[in-house]
Parts: structure tokens; sequence; C-alpha cells
């Protein structure tokens, strides 16, 4: 018998333990990293991480170690679920002890606020290793839904299609499907634009706004997601798909998500520190604010949302006043060539995608489409 697959995890929190859970169900041997010796413990013992994952038993080939050169030895691929600010350090940690041939996937959905970089730019940068080893995955994955087997689905992506099918063949099982993609700035950005939106909708919810707003808020949201990502080279494509729009409805909608729990504690007049606090797990998209608000700038995109969102964390805008602000800034007149008051030369990349799917509908549904 061939020996079994053996696949690590780095970080024990919810999203981590959860994607053990994923690698285990799909056939792999999996290693779990947790940084604390008591809580490796008590996953490699009980097949428990009652800190993160109460009343979820995991599969009995889920092991646990707190030594960073135990998780490493011997892995196949390498996962990496820890909050993005603490990656460049940790990586200086792991580089040493990575194999060889590893490859390294981000689940991560944060940019580094000093330097703005993605994930697995940071993971390029600090591991010293080729792109083509070097994968993310994003989607709608609420952890806890996933930790009970409820069906979902995600995108690997990768520059290298053979890395993303390699990790996508491991990454899937019977509640858990993943398509692959080469858009690695799309996926990515993907997932740390909706955590900004999901945060502007938690405010609108806590200050007690209704579906109206909420639906404007994500409707624009994914357009300024979408101009962002395109202007930095993604494909609109992939944010009309799971890795955009698909994570943008379940973070917008879910009390489980950490991002809309921190924006409707704003929303309801907590103080930004007071949040900071209170959140006893990794809300990404309030260090991500900053960062992406920079790289807009340099590109010359607005974003109206996320610009109110980080007024209301720096306490400079009235949460109640987040909604009639939801124009741009554009003082051009709403005419014809304009989609809710964005600029539509009638060749936007946001709707492109949308064109295609209307395109496939009308042909038959002879094209292919991609998640
Ligand atoms: N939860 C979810 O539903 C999803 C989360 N993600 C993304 O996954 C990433 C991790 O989030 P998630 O698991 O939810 O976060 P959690 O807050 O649940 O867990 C964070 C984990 O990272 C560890 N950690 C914290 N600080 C450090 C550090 N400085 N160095 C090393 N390890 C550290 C924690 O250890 P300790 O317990 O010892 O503090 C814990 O194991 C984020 O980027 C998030 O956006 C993506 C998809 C879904
Ligand atoms: O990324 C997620 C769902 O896809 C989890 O969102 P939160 O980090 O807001 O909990």
């Amino acid at each position: 018998m061939p020996p079994r697959r053996r696949v690590t995890v780095l970080g024990a929190g919810s999203w981590g333990t959860t994607f053990a859970k994923i690698l285990a169900d799909g056939g792999s041997d999996v290693t779990l990293w947790a940084r604390r010796p008591e809580l490796a413990r008590e996953i490699r013992e009980a097949k428990r991480n009652s800190d993160y994952l109460p009343g979820i038993n995991l599969p009995l080939t889920v092991t646990a170690t707190s030594s960073l050169a135990e998780a490493l030895a011997g892995a196949e691929m390498v996962f990496v679920s820890i909050p993005s600010q603490s990656l460049r350090d940790n990586l200086a940690a792991i580089k040493p002890l990575l194999p060889s041939e590893a490859l390294v996937i981000s689940l991560m959905k944060g940019v580094e606020k000093k330097s703005g970089l993605r994930m697995s730019e940071v993971i390029e940068l600090g591991l010293e290793i080729d792109r083509d080893r070097i994968a993310v995955a994003s989607g709608p994955n609420l952890a806890l839904e996933i930790a009970k087997e409820q069906p979902t689905a995600a995108v690997i992506s990768s520059q290298s299609l053979e890395t993303a099918q390699r990790v996508a063949m491991v990454a899937s099982n019977r509640y858990f499907r993943s398509f692959v993609n080469v858009d690695v700035i799309g996926t990515e950005f993907g997932g740390v634009l909706k955590n900004l939106i999901a945060v502007a909708i938690g405010i609108v919810d806590g200050v007690g706004y209704g579906e109206n707003t909420k639906a404007s808020i994500i409707t624009r949201g994914l357009a300024e997601m979408t101009d962002f990502a395109v202007a930095y080279g993604a494909h609109a494509d992939t944010l009309a798909g799971l890795a955009g729009l698909g994570d943008l409805i379940a973070t917008s909608s879910s009390s489980l998500s950490r991002n809309n729990t921190a924006g409707r504690l704003l929303g309801q007049g907590y103080s930004f520190a007071d949040v900071v606090k209170s959140m006893q797990q990794t809300a990404e998209g309030l260090a991500s604010v900053a960062p992406i608000l920079e790289l807009a700038a340099a590109k010359g995109v607005d974003m109206p949302i996320v610009r109110q969102v980080s007024e209301v964390l720096a306490g400079t805008l009235n949460p109640r006043d987040i909604a009639p602000h939801l124009t741009t800034d554009s003082d051009e007149p709403q005419g014809e060539r304009t989609i809710d008051g964005r600029k539509n030369t009638g060749g936007s990349a946001f709707w492109r995608p949308f064109k295609r799917a209307f395109n496939q509908l009308r042909d038959g549904g002879r094209s292919s489409s991609r998640d």
C-alpha cells in the first residue's frame, strides 16, 4: 500500500482546525501546529479544540503538536492559517524547517499592514520559494458551518495550474468542493475586500438599518471590490465568483463572521478600541482598511464604502451617517452612461462576467464557466 499523504496546517484557530478536518476527511494524515502546548495536547489526545470549535469532534487522522519542527517534518503541503499581521515573523521560523519540495498554501484573508502585500507575496519573500509552489484558498467558508459538515465550495488559486489542481484534490471531500483558477490576485483580494464590506454591513446592522441599506452596500461594495482588484491585475470574473461575491454574501449575512460582528459593535456605538478588546478571534478587516485605502489611492480607485468604514473606525463619522454617503464623490451627472452612479463606458470590467453569463445562457450553456 502506498504511504498516506502527510500534510500540515499551521495555526489551530477556528479556520486552521476546520481546514485540518477538511483535509483529514479528504484522506490525508494531518498534523496541526498549535502554538500553545495545552491546546496541541487537547487536539492530539481528545480530538477536540474546545477554545475555537466547541462541540466538534476531529477525525482520528488529525494530530497536533506545538513543535514547529515536528509539524513540518515530511510535510508534502503546508497550509498557513494564522493572523495576517503575524505571518512575516512566523515565516522566519518556518523557513529553515520547510521540506524542500513542499507546497505552501495561504488560508488567510488579509494584507500586511506595513507593506500592503498580499499573503502569497509575503510568503514568497519570506520563504524565498518559487511562486509555482505557492497557492491560496478562498471562498464562502465560515469555519463553524464547515466543521459541522455543511456543504460549501472554495477556490484554490496558484500561478501554476498544476499546483492549484494538486492542492484542490487534497482539499476536497464530501462536504467541501474546491475549484481552481490561476488568478491569485483576484482570489486573494476577493477575500481581503469582502471583509471590509462585511464590516460596513455590520455597522448599518448595528445602527438598526434594514435590508435595503444592506443590499445597497453589498451591491456597491462588490463594484468597489471589483474596481480595486482589476486595477491591480485581477480578472473581474474572479470577483463575481466564489472568492468575491460568494464570500461577500456569506460574510455579510452571518453572525458567525467576526468582521460582521466587529462592524455591528461599531454600529451600536462601541469605539474601535473597545471592539478590538472584545474580539476573541481574528477580524482581519480591521487591520486591512488602512493599507487597502493606500493601495486604492495609488491606483486612483474610489472606494467610498471602505473610506467610510475607516472614518467610523477613526471616530470621525457617526455610524448613522454611513448610508447617505453611498454615492461617489463624482460630480458627473447620473445619466444613461452611469450604472448606479458609477461610470459605465459599456466595457466596464465589473459587468463583463455578467454579460458573459448572459451570453452563456443565450447560447444554451455551451461555453464553460470557471467556478
Ligand atoms: N474563521 C473562519 O471562518 C475563516 C478564517 N479565515 C482566515 O484564516 C486566518 C486565521 O483566522 P482564524 O483561524 O479564523 O483565526 P482565530 O482567531 O480563530 O485563530 C488564530 C490562530 O492563530 C494563532 N495565532 C495568533 N497570533 C499568532 C502569532 N503571533 N503567531 C502564531 N500564531 C498566532 C492563534 O493561536 P492562540 O490560540 O494561541 O492565540 C490561533 O491558533 C485569517 O486570515 C482569517 O481571515 C479564512 C476563512 C474562514
Ligand atoms: O472568511 C470568512 C468566511 O469566508 C470568515 O469571515 P470572518 O473572518 O469575518 O469570520
